[in-house]
């Protein structure tokens, strides 16, 4: 079943279209990774998908429902959560009062905001052992967890991760490689952004590829690892050794 899809969507800045008829679906359980060079557009997709940019031409749909032009808040409900690039925890506040705050559509129901806590501080280990340490403190690597934790409070359908790699060292991209994976299996559709193509696409089941503002490419995320123009453009020349196809866990 197809959870998103966009069709000839076209979205740009003012200074001319940055999209120009993008064509992208993502199945129900599946992990899509973007690729591409910068400035292709990847970041606008995810922009454009949870309201944040009105496109000016084409289709948007969730679970076959218009979405296309709808503002932020209304894309939310609607089960589509954002991760923004970085720094998007409030740095002052104890991660417990971060994680709540991806709560606030559902406050009023505290019994359904009790029972989000418990399956969010259940998935991701980190919301309860730091959760009275202020977020500034924490490592790149769990600000990043934390972030991804704090949009599960509304148990999200779609979750949009833009360059959820960025600036982490190798140890601290395993572990948040390894908690999209885990939220896949728990039933979460994800579409993220990747410039770290090789973990992008290492933990994606489905693989994107976008150029100047389309979409060149579209497979499984091992077909497009394995292409012979992708392995030269961005894995060094080189194919990934067969076996790796899972980024390692833990
Ligand atoms: N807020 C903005 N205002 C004006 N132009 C923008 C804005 N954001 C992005 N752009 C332009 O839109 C184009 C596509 O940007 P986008 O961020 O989607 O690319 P990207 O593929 O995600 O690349 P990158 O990896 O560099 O972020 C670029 O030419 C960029 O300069």
């Amino acid at each position: 079943m197809t959870v998103l899809s966009m069709k000839g969507v076209v979205a740009g800045y003012g200074g001319g279209a940055v999209l120009q008829g993008v064509d992208l679906d993502c199945a129900e359980r599946t992990v899509t990774c973007i690729v591409g060079p910068n400035g292709a557009g990847k970041s606008t997709v995810l922009r454009v998908i949870s309201g944040l940019l009105r496109p000016s031409a084409g289709e948007i749909s969730m679970d076959g429902e218009a979405i296309g032009g709808r503002a932020p808040d209304e894309v939310l409900r609607r089960g589509i959560a954002q991760v923004p690039q970085s720094h998007a925890l409030f740095p002052a506040m104890s991660v417990h009062e971060n994680i709540l705050m991806g709560g606030y559509l559902i406050r009023k129901d505290r019994r359904l905001l009790r029972e989000r806590l418990d399956m969010v501080r259940d998935r991701v280990p980190i919301v309860a052992e730091r959760a009275g340490d202020s977020a500034g403190n924490l490592s790149g690597g769990q600000r990043r967890m934390v972030e991804i934790a704090r949009c599960l409070m509304l148990d999200p359908r779609l979750i949009l991760l833009d360059e959820p790699s960025l600036g982490l060292d190798p140890r601290s991209l395993a572990g948040v490689a390894a908690l999209i994976q885990e939220l896949n299996r728990a039933g979460t559709t994800v579409l993220l952004v990747e410039q770290n193509v090789r973990l992008g696409l290492g933990l994606a089941t489905h693989g994107v590829v976008m150029e100047g503002g389309r979409v060149r490419l579209s497979d499984t995320a091992e077909k497009v690892r394995d292409h012979p123009e992708i392995a030269s453009l961005y894995l060094g020349g080189t194919t990934a050794p067969s076996g790796s196809t899972r980024a390692p866990a833990g």
